[in-house]
């Protein structure tokens, strides 16, 4: 190689390394991103707030593996330019971009189809979700503020705890900016889903992919209410082995809490759920028929405002709600305890905004 054309090279691969030292480099780098994002292979455009956190950078990662994602924005108010660095040397189609701190949210924000939400603070052994609401309440107010102006007609999946708040929050937000639509506000339960899979498959000695369990209520505790009487394939079990099951899916996540033992919550697993459900709301978005997922959405599926259930995913969103179906007796019975401290949940986040 001729010496001049290597210097050459070596100073445009230094400028994407550096690129406070080769601005104009730098802009023609990005341009080409741009120009890919827009002519190239037809996709949706995601964004990530909470990018960089235990749940946001595996869940960056799967994002960008995604084939209908064009565009994946990484927001967070810390270290998303090492993130996005890192992931953006993946050889998959989504071109990635960074974004770092409330001056850059609106751009993160613009032109987007689909916004996961995992930012906030996660539990330590000994706490509640609900003891995550004094922070996480104004992280999701704020970042639901710049979506209600930035990208109104985005699909929202919130997965920011206390997530029976953090929704009804979300909802307010949207009505007093006018932009709320509720078939485009969806709570992340799916987690509470892949966990029942997952359980009920070993007590059956089966494949969990084979497996089917709706879970419905909400997403802490007793509000976590598994449907073991509508497992498809069907099964049945006993009155021993619906109370392991049942308790075991409600803890799950404290279960993973007290392993990691003061290191945080679930974000490996989340991070799957996350993506599933992601995967669930695009292949929607494009026109896909019988998308059905369990997610937290507003409902009239009980009395309460807010319920999770079974949602068929479309164009629009959720653009239907199953009823919950036939319950047997144990399960009527979670079903009122659920209903109980969701009320309070749910009536706890719309006043921190209306207060
Ligand atoms: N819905 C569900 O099933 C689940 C929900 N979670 C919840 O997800 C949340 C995140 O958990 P982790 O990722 O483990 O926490 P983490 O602390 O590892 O990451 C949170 C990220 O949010 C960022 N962040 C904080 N304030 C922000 C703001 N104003 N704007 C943008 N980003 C901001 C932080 O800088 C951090 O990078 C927690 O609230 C946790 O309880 C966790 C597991 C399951
Ligand atoms: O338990 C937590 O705090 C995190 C979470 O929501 C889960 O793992 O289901």
């Amino acid at each position: 190689m001729q010496s001049g054309e290597a210097n050459q090279r070596i100073a445009r691969i230094s400028a994407h390394l550096h690129p406070s030292n080769h601005q104009m480099e730098e802009s023609s780098i990005l341009k080409r991103a741009e120009c890919r994002a827009k002519g190239g292979a037809p996709g949706f455009k995601v964004a990530i707030l909470g990018a960089a956190g235990g749940i946001g950078q595996p869940l960056s990662l799967l994002m960008k593996m995604n084939p209908l994602v064009s565009v994946l924005h990484l927001y967070d108010v810390v270290n998303t330019p090492g993130v996005t660095a890192d992931i953006s040397h993946m050889d998959t189609g989504a071109v990635v971009k960074g974004f770092l701190g409330q001056q850059q949210l609106e751009n993160a924000l613009t032109g987007m189809d689909l916004i996961i939400i995992p930012a906030g603070v996660p539990r330590k052994p000994g706490m509640t979700r609900d003891d995550l609401f004094k922070i996480n309440a104004g992280i999701v107010k704020i970042l639901c503020e710049g979506i209600a102006k930035c990208c109104p007609n985005a699909i929202v999946n919130l997965i920011s705890n206390p997530v029976n708040s953090t929704v009804p929050i979300a909802a307010e937000v949207f009505k007093k900016a006018g932009t709320y639509d509720p078939k485009k506000l969806l709570g992340v339960t799916m987690l509470d889903v892949v966990r029942a899979n997952t359980f009920v498959a070993e007590v059956l000695g089966v494949d969990p992919r084979e497996v089917d369990v709706p879970v419905v209520g909400g997403h802490s505790g007793v509000t976590i209410l598994p449907l073991l009487s509508q497992v498809k394939p069907p099964c049945s079990f006993t009155a021993e082995e619906t109370e392991y099951l049942t308790r075991r899916i409600q803890d799950g996540g404290t279960e993973v809490v007290q392993a990691k033992a003061g290191a945080g919550s679930a974000t490996l697993s989340m991070a799957y759920a996350a993506v599933k459900f992601a995967d669930a709301c695009l292949r929607g978005l494009k026109g896909g028929a019988g998308i059905v997922e369990c997610a937290f959405v507003s409902s009239q599926v009980t009395e309460l405002p807010f319920f999770a259930s079974k949602v068929r995913l479309g164009r629009a969103g959720a653009e239907e709600i199953y009823q919950l179906g036939p319950l047997n007796e144990y399960e009527r019975v979670g079903l009122e305890k659920a209903k109980k401290e969701l009320a309070e949940s749910i009536q706890k986040g719309i006043s921190f905004i209306r207060k």
